[in-house]
C-alpha cells in the first residue's frame, strides 16, 4: 500500500525578529504585541540570554532544563513578579494563582474537588447544554444575517465556556450579565503591554498609560460582582457543595484560619477567568485550523458518527474521540493559549551550562518550544497526528506543556480537554466552518493567546 501524504495547513507565521529588537522599539513592540519581540532564536537554541532594560532574562527551551524549573527545581524557582503586577493586580497577590509556598498550598488543596475525574464526568452534560446552546444561538446569527455574513468565534467560544464555567463551578448561580463581564476582562487584558513595558523599566505603579482608568473601573466591577455572588452564597448555601462552598469551608492546616471574603472573590474571579477565557482560545483556534484542513474535518466528523451516532457526546463518547482530542492538542501546540510561563530565580544557581543570579527572570517561552526547529519537524504546520500514541512516545514532557507543569500545573487541565473535546464535536458534527478568504489571524499576547481583533468566520448548518 502506499501512503498518501496529504498537504499540511501550514498558517501564516509571525516574522520573529532575527536580532533582539533595539531598546525603543522593543518597547514600541512589546506594548502593542510581546509577542513580536521574541527573537528567532527562541525558536532554534536551547536556551537564550536577552537583556531587557539592560537586565539579563534567561529563557529556557531545552525541555530537560524546562522540567529542571518547573518541576525537579519548583520551590527555588517561584513565579516571577511580572506576575504579581499584571495578574495580581486584578485577583490579589495571595489567591491560588499568585500565592507561594503554604499559603498556596492550603487553596490548592480547598479547590481540588471538583476537579476530580469522576466529578470531571458528571460535568459532561453541562458542557454538551452549553455546546447545543451555543449552536442554537449561531443558527439565529445566521439566520438574522444571513448564511456568508462572519461571526466572531472568539467571542461566541467565550460566551460558551463562560456558561460551563458558570454552571459547573457555581451551580449556575450568578446572574452574571456575561457581555459586560467579556468586555471588562478585554479592558484589562488590552493594557497587559503597558504593565509589561513599566515592569521591564522598572517604573512605578502608578504612571499613568492608555487605557489604564478603563481597565481600573473594569477590574472594580468583576471585584464587585464576585464580592456579590459570595455573599449571595453565604446566605444561600448550595445543596450539592460547588467550588465556591468547597473554598468557603476549607481553613488553612497551619493556621486554622478559612478565607475572607476578600480573599473568596479573589479565587473567584481567578477560576471564572483562568476557566473560561484559555479553553474558548483553544477551541477558537481549533475550529479555524480544522476548517483549513479538510482531510483533518472529515476524519473528525467520521470519527464522530463511528463513537457517539446520532446521541449526544456523552463522558463515554468523550473518552473514545481520541483523534478530536489530538485536534485540540496540536491547535494548543501552535496557539497555546497561555503562551509563557514566567519564573524567578530565589537564589544564585546553575541550569544547564548557564550560571544564573539570584532574582534573575527565568521563562519558559511555551509558544516557541511548541515551535522549535529541535523539536517539531515542520514546526509551523498543522497535522494532529503527532499526537497519536505511536508518535507521542518518548516526547520529553518538557516540549509540550499548554497546561505548564509541576506543582504549579493547571488544576483544570483536564476539565478543559474533556470541555474542549465535548464542545468541539457537538458543534463541528450540526455546523461548517469557514475561515474568511484573505484574512489571517494573528496571534497576540495579553496573558493569553489571542487572535487579534477576533477570528471571524462564516457559519452554516450541515
Ligand atoms: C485550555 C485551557 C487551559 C489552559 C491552556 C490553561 C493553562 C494554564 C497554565 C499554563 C497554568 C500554569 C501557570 C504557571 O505555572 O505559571 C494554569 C494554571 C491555572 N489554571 Fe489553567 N488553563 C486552562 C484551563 C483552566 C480551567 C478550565 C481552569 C478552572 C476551571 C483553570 C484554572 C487554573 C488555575 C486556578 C491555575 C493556577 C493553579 C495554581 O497555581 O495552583 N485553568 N493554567
Amino acid at each position: 500500500m502506499t501512503l498518501v501524504e496529504t498537504p499540511r495547513f501550514t498558517p501564516h507565521a509571525i516574522d520573529h525578529p532575527s536580532e533582539p529588537l533595539k531598546a525603543l522599539k522593543f518597547l514600541r513592540t512589546l506594548v502593542r504585541n510581546p509577542l513580536e519581540t521574541w527573537p528567532r532564536a527562541l525558536f532554534e537554541e536551547p536556551v537564550l540570554r536577552l537583556a531587557m532594560a539592560g537586565r539579563p532574562v534567561l529563557f529556557v527551551m531545552d525541555p530537560a532544563l524546562v522540567e529542571d524549573v518547573l518541576v525537579a527545581r519548583a520551590a527555588i524557582f517561584p513565579k516571577a513578579p511580572i506576575i504579581q503586577r499584571t495578574i495580581g493586580a486584578a485577583v490579589g497577590t495571595k489567591s491560588i494563582f499568585t500565592a507561594e509556598g503554604a499559603d498556596w498550598r492550603w487553596q490548592r488543596r480547598a479547590s481540588s474537588p471538583p476537579f476530580r475525574h469522576e466529578k470531571i464526568l458528571g460535568f459532561v452534560p453541562a458542557m454538551t447544554a452549553a455546546a447545543d446552546a451555543a449552536v442554537a444561538r449561531l443558527e439565529g446569527q445566521i439566520a438574522g444575517a444571513g448564511a456568508g455574513t462572519p461571526i466572531d468565534m472568539a467571542e461566541a467560544m467565550m460566551a460558551t465556556t463562560f456558561d460551563v464555567i458558570v454552571e459547573t463551578m457555581l451551580s449556575g448561580k450568578g446572574g452574571f450579565d456575561i457581555e459586560r463581564f467579556g468586555a471588562e476582562i478585554t479592558h484589562y487584558f488590552d493594557t497587559i503591554g503597558w504593565v509589561a513595558a513599566l515592569a521591564v523599566l522598572r517604573l512605578p505603579r502608578w504612571i499613568p498609560y492608555p487605557g489604564k482608568r478603563r481597565a481600573r473601573a473594569g477590574n472594580r466591577f468583576l471585584k464587585a460582582e464576585m464580592a456579590r455572588v459570595v455573599a449571595e452564597r453565604r446566605a444561600h448555601p448550595s445543596v450539592t457543595p460547588d467550588l465556591l462552598d468547597f473554598m468557603i469551608q476549607a481553613s488553612d492546616p497551619e493556621t486554622g484560619r478559612a478565607m475572607t471574603d476578600a480573599e473568596l472573590a479573589d479565587n473567584l474571579l481567578t477560576f471564572v477567568v483562568a476557566g473560561h477565557e484559555t479553553t474558548a482560545l483553544a477551541l477558537t483556534w481549533a475550529l479555524w485550523l480544522t476548517a483549513n484542513s479538510p482531510s483533518v474535518e472529515q476524519r473528525v466528523l467520521d470519527e464522530i458518527s463511528s463513537v457517539a451516532g446520532e446521541a449526544p457526546v456523552d463522558a463515554a463518547a468523550a473518552d473514545r474521540l481520541v483523534y478530536t482530542k489530538q485536534v485540540i492538542q496540536e491547535a494548543m501546540r501552535l496557539y497555546p493559549p497561555a503562551p509563557l510561563i514566567p519564573r524567578v530565580a530565589s537564589e544564585d544557581t546553575v541550569l544547564g551550562t548557564e550560571t544564573v543570579k539570584a532574582r534573575t527572570p527565568v521563562y519558559v517561552p511555551v509558544y516557541a518550544i511548541h515551535r522549535h526547529a529541535a523539536l517539531w519537524t515542520n514546526p509551523d504546520s498543522f497535522d494532529p497526528d503527532r499526537f497519536s500514541a505511536e508518535a507521542s512516545k518518548g516526547r520529553p514532557r518538557g516540549a509540550y506543556l499548554p497546561f505548564g507543569a509541576g506543582p504549579r500545573i493547571c488544576i483544570g487541565a483536564s476539565f478543559a480537554q474533556i470541555e474542549a473535546v465535548v464542545i468541539f464535536a457537538t458543534m463541528l458534527r450540526k455546523l461548517k466552518f469557514a475561515s474568511v478568504p484573505g484574512h489571517r489571524p494573528k496571534p497576540n499576547t495579553r496573558l493569553t493567546l489571542r487572535p487579534e481583533g477576533g477570528l471571524p468566520m462564516t457559519v452554516a448548518r450541515r
